[in-house]
């Protein structure tokens, strides 16, 4: 089952030969998917694998309350750039914070919040209404 979760964040790609090396804001969509064993016949009552709910709750305290509202850059654009106005709201990763490495980044946060039983199986981070990454397990 996936849930998917919307969330603003901005970014700059130290490196990169184009206008997306500086700060710039994306209007991200996440889709979280996981998956559990499959019963015999049907899910126990009441009859769900996780509650939408549940899920909901976890990926928000791991990754979109980290991520939403956030400047997020890599150690190597911090050095290249010392001088950010302010140092709230700024999350600074070891790799540059691309969508694929976001991705790693949210599989990571996510990985060991799982109940018992339940695995991740499938993230897509759309970073655009058409560029997204992919992960699947
Ligand atoms: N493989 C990746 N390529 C690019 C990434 C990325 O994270 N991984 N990121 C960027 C920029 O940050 C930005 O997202 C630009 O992306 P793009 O899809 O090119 O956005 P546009 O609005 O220009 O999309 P159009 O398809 O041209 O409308 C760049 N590359
Ligand atoms: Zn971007």
């Amino acid at each position: 089952m996936t849930k998917i979760f919307r969330f603003e964040t901005a970014h700059a790609l130290h490196g990169y030969h184009g206008a997306c090396r500086h700060v710039h804001g994306h209007s991200y969509q996440l889709h979280v998917t996981v998956r559990a064993e499959e019963p015999d016949s049907y899910f126990p009552a009441p009859g769900m694998l996780i509650d939408f709910k549940e899920l909901k709750r976890m990926v928000n305290e791991a990754v979109v309350s980290r991520l939403d509202h956030t400047l997020v850059v890599s150690s190597a654009y911090l050095q290249a750039n010392p001088d950010l106005p302010s140092e709230e709201n700024v999350l600074v990763m070891t790799a540059e914070p691309s969508a694929e490495n976001l991705l790693l980044f949210i599989r990571d946060a996510l990985r060991h919040q799982l109940p018992a039983g339940i695995t991740l199986a499938a993230l897509k981070l759309f970073e655009t209404a058409d560029s997204y990454a992919e992960w699947v397990l």
